[in-house]
């Protein structure tokens, strides 16, 4: 079966994309097979089904490009970047980049750095008390929270719009890419098309931007260090580019290429996700009432909320995940088995896109009953059942996966955790959010990741006891 394009089509993901997949899911069952781009992906929407295919052996972690990846990196002599890399060469620069990313302690490494951009997020919005285009305005809290990570450094694009430039690169590069796997031939091995040129522009620009800031981070770090004061800075500021050069493990262009990886994976992705949880608090101000309850009592009269309140937030962490689960920011955790397979009693081929459709289970009445219905209570441990049946419980850990699974799986995930949770903890302890002119409901498009279809427009009531933050 094929979603049929247009030979001259603007190649971009439907808005009824979820309605067509269910119908397909409901006329062919939960394994069947859609042409996306020039390839074909085979869609898996039930929980055994993904446990089989997550459970198969995958020694190389495969990936298909679009031609216009292939091309690009035939044209220009730089390093590949992580989630355009396969095999071998992903490892080279995933494995040891985990050592800093991923290991246990990352996130309390990350946290107090992030905590200040959310701090001079929550002054801003103090002065505003309102979020216009909610998406845009988070996404620059998102840039400073990779700003700070990357290099320690604050960008400033909270405060000054001349920085702007760079989030509108940022989405070009995301807006070319997913053109780039729409498109049903690859013609950009060939011709460089107008949706190449853009990508090549921009993506060269950012290495550009990102090179730079390599350059001033290892001259700051070689100036504390001949003035004797770098050991004292370390104790205080966790630094990544100090801990990665001086492990020794990746040169520094390599460095520079993952850095690249995080702005691009990042910014739209935590714009998106944390616009999202705050559209759901504020149509379910029940909810939001009930976490403003947690956070008083975690973080009680505290304008500092370290990594010890946020691990004690279940009930944010539930919030954030149920928000998650309804919009699901990655449609599908893609496999590609390394032998000929058989699946739920199909043979598969060696090579076939697998997408465990994470979107179609989340939002399936056989495993979520209530499932377009924003429900925290589902993920917390206490026994509420008079809120929610929790026999989807059976499905732990395979259907709701907004970072992925296994070694693929998000490398930021240590800084995109505390930086939502401190950015929704700190908006609530702060504000009552609502929503404008009564709006009951979010339409959502995708740009590689779901986005609200119109800009979203915020409310913010100052609280009573609104601490400074
Ligand atoms: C809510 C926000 C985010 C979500 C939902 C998210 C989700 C994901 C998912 C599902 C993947 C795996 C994609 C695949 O299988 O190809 C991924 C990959 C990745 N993410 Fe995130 N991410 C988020 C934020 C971030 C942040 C803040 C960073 C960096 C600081 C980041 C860095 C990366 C990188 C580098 C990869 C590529 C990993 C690889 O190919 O080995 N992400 N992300």
């Amino acid at each position: 079966m094929a979603l049929n394009f247009k030979p001259f089509t603007k190649y971009e993901i439907l808005d009824d994309f979820v309605e067509v997949m269910i119908s397909f899911r409901e006329k062919y069952g939960d394994i069947f097979k859609v042409r996306a781009g020039n390839k074909h992906v085979l869609h898996v929407c039930h929980p055994d089904i993904a446990d089989q295919v997550f459970r198969l052996p995958y020694k190389e972690n495969h990936r298909h490009f679009p031609g216009m990846i292939e091309a690009f990196y035939k044209y220009n002599d730089i390093p590949r970047s992580l989630s355009m890399r396969s095999g071998k060469d992903w490892a080279k620069l995933r494995m040891p980049s985990n050592e800093h990313l991923l290991k246990p302690k990352a996130m309390a490494n990350f946290t107090p750095l992030l905590e200040r951009v959310a701090n001079d997020f929550i002054d801003n919005l103090k002065t505003d008390l309102q979020i216009n285009d909610a998406v845009r305005e988070i996404s620059k809290y998102a840039y400073e929270c990779v700003g700070i990570a990357s290099f320690n450094k604050r960008y400033g694009c909270l405060n000054d719009s001349s920085q702007d430039e760079m989030l509108n690169l940022l989405n070009t590069i995301l807006k070319t890419l997913q053109t780039a796997y729409l498109m049903p031939f690859d013609i950009n091995r060939y011709y460089k098309t107008k949706t190449y040129r853009e990508f090549e522009q921009t993506y060269l620009q950012l290495q550009e931007f990102l090179k730079k800031n390599m350059e001033e981070q290892i001259l700051r770090l070689n100036t504390m260090r001949d003035e004797g004061t770098l050991m004292d800075y370390l104790q205080d500021e966790y630094n990544l580019i100090y801990a990665m050069l001086s492990d020794g493990k990746l040169p520094a262009e390599e460095i520079v290429t993952l850095i690249s990886d995080l702005h691009t994976g990042a910014v739209e992705g935590l714009g998106n996700a944390i616009t999202f949880v705050l559209c759901d608090l504020a149509l379910n101000p029940d909810k939001q009432d009930t976490l403003y309850e947690e956070i008083t009592q975690v973080a009680a009269d505290q304008s500092v909320i370290g990594i010890d309140a946020l691990q004690k937030m279940s009930y944010l962490q539930a919030c954030i995940k149920e928000s998650q689960r309804l919009t699901a920011p990655f449609p599908g955790a893609l496999r590609i088995p390394e032998t000929d397979v058989t699946i739920a009693g199909y043979r598969i081929p060696k090579g076939t896109n697998i997408s465990i459709n994470h979107k179609m289970m989340s939002l399936d009445e056989r495993f979520f009953p209530q499932p377009t219905k924003f429900l925290p209570e589902r993920w917390t441990r206490d026994d509420n059942t008079d809120v929610i049946d929790k026999g989807y419980q059976n499905f732990p850990n395979v259907i709701v996966k907004p970072f992925g699974f296994g070694v693929r799986s998000c490398a930021g995930v240590r800084v995109a955790k505390p930086a939502m949770m401190l950015s929704v903890a700190k908006i609530i302890q702060n504000f009552e959010v609502s929503l404008p002119n009564g709006e009951k409901e979010i339409k959502t498009t995708r740009l590689l990741f779901p986005t609200p279809k119109e800009p979203v427009n915020m409310c913010l009531k100052p609280r009573q006891s609104s601490y400074s933050s």
